[in-house]
């Protein structure tokens, strides 16, 4: 597909689960298409993104430039405290803030489109939002433009958090099984699932609002894009279609390109040949020392724990953690952030974990405790990881399944609890420990969960396998050259053809 100076224009929600894939959705349409893009956020993220893409242009080769622009935005006319601008360091009473604060860019979004127009003489090909954002396709659509909503997560999940927050079937359940519309009928959801926010939203409440509008504007775009395949959700990419009655392009696993198209899987990763940029964020600990440590462990041996970019467990569940961990003596890397109720931005505590933990750990080389942020692609690709002990975010089950690594779930918020059903009950890849942070895990559930899928010849050798196929089908999908150019690949030509073809016929998109 050639270049067309044509421009496409992106809008991600301020949260690393959603800059990331925006910016890897904006690297295949650059490198498959030729288009400008441009990728619109608050000053802070766009330092992010920036710092991300110089970090990974040092070694790979050149990549076609994205443009960032800035929009402005004011945590203090929100009522938010210094250095809010990304859901990573928000406790959880000012999440709600926080996301209504996000409709204040719909007015600066304005502004970039129209000149955007002013200076090229039309508008961009279309505008890419988060479906967070819902307010976006009527700002496209007055600039003579169309909007495509992005769900940064999977089918599954996305189908279940948009049908649950527009339907809100919990109220109306008699029991704490319930059926979600859209779902087939024989599909029970448990009142445990759903976070916090949503078990308490009775659709007069701040969260159902912002959601509901958010999510049924984003509903009225041109169309849908998901962050899956037909190859590994083919089930729920037909069910999300009937429900939310809008065309969805399935152009993921968005991820870094090295990770797909790197050496063969051999075992449970593809070993440290890969290289796989990431950063924007200092990892709390030097990739080389993450390697060099997991070098020493054998193959298939390691458990690597960690809930995402924004999560993070309770004190008195970290405490049950770490004595699982230990009793299990399993080889482990634990991505350490503050227990909830603590400054996000807190310096680790040994008062933390066990006394003695960390000492003991490593004088007997069997765990690594990682700072706030670790290299986890890097982590996943290694050949001595044997399974993810998750929050189950997206990114991070794309992440470990490409690398054919099975998980242990944890889901805390957001759609993390639909993810990990799926990932159970559909994908069998998957246990699930516990979930939510009021849940009372007892540090022998940990070692019981550990042991099941660390041991060798045990489930977790079964789970390993499905993980590795899914990882296959996940490579297929995204094959850009050959007889068979992969369905995610196709998917985006797809989009992009129709988007040319309907203005290249003059006809009103919108
Ligand atoms: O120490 C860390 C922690 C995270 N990451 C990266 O950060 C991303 C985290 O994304 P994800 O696993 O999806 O978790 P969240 O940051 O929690 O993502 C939010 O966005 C996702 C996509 O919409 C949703 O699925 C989640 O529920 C939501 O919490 C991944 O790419 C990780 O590789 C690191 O590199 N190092």
């Amino acid at each position: 597909m050639g270049s067309d100076s044509q421009h496409i224009v992106m809008l991600p929600f301020m949260a690393h689960g959603h800059l990331i894939p925006f910016l890897a959705l904006a690297r295949q349409i650059r490198r498959r298409t030729g288009f400008t893009v441009t990728i619109a956020n608050t000053p802070f993220n766009i330092q992010h993104l920036r710092s991300t893409m110089n970090s990974s242009s040092s070694s790979s080769p050149p990549e076609p430039s994205i443009c960032l622009v800035e929009l402005p935005f004011s945590v203090s006319d929100h009522g938010l405290p210094a250095n809010t601008e990304n859901s990573e360091n928000l406790p959880l009473d000012l999440i709600g803030k926080f996301f209504a604060a996000s409709t204040s860019l719909r007015n600066p979004v304005h502004g970039l489109l129209s000149d955007i127009v002013a200076k090229e003489g039309k508008p961009p090909l279309c505008v890419i939002s988060d479906i967070f954002f819902g307010w976006a396709d009527e700002v496209a659509k007055s600039v003579g433009t169309v909007n495509l909503s992005f769900s940064t997560g999977g089918a599954y999940g996305s189908l279940a958090y948009i049908s649950l927050w527009l339907n809100l079937p919990q109220r109306k359940a008699d029991s704490d099984e319930f059926h979600v519309p859209g779902f087939p009928d024989s599909y029970r959801f448990h009142i445990t699932q759903l976070h916090q926010f949503l078990r308490n939203a009775d659709g007069t409440d701040s969260w159902s609002k912002f959601m509901q509008t958010q999510i049924s504007l984003s509903l009225q775009s041109f169309g849908f894009l998901c962050n899956t395949t037909e190859e590994i959700e083919p089930l729920a990419l037909e069910l999300l279609r009937k429900y939310i009655k809008l065309p969805v392009w399935s152009i993921g696993p968005l991820l870094p390109p090295d990770v797909l198209n790197g050496s063969s899987l051999s075992g449970s990763g593809s070993g440290s040949s890969i290289t796989i940029q990431r950063a924007g964020k200092k990892p709390g600990i030097s990739t080389e020392r993450c390697l060099e440590w997991l070098d020493l462990q054998s193959p298939v041996s390691v458990l690597y724990i960690s809930f995402g970019s924004q999560n993070c467990i309770t004190l008195s569940q970290m405490i049950e953690m770490a004595i699982g961990l230990e009793e299990s003596t399993k080889p482990f890397i634990w991505v350490i952030r503050p227990p909830v109720g603590f400054d996000r931005k807190a310096e680790f505590k040994a008062q933390w974990l066990p006394e003695g933990f960390e000492e003991r750990i490593n004088s007997r080389k069997q765990g690594l405790l990682v700072r706030n942020w670790a290299p986890q692609l890097e982590i996943l690709s290694h050949k001595s990881i044997g399974a993810f002990l998750s929050h189950c975010g997206w990114n991070s089950v794309l992440e470990s399944l490409s690398q054919g690594v099975p998980i242990i779930g944890w889901p805390l918020a957001a759609e993390q609890a639909y993810n990990s059903k799926m990932l159970v009950e559909e994908m069998g890849v998957s246990v699930e420990l516990t979930r939510g942070l009021q849940s009372t895990i007892t540090w022998k559930e940990v070692k019981e969960v550990v042991d099941l899928v660390m041991e060798p010849k045990g489930k977790g050798d079964h789970m390993r396998k499905k993980a590795l196929e899914i990882s296959m089908l996940m490579r297929k999908s995204v094959k850009e050259e050959g007889e068979e150019i992969g369905s995610s690949v196709k998917a985006l030509d797809d989009l992009v053809n129709i988007l040319l073809s309907k203005r290249q016929e003059n006809k009103p998109i919108a």
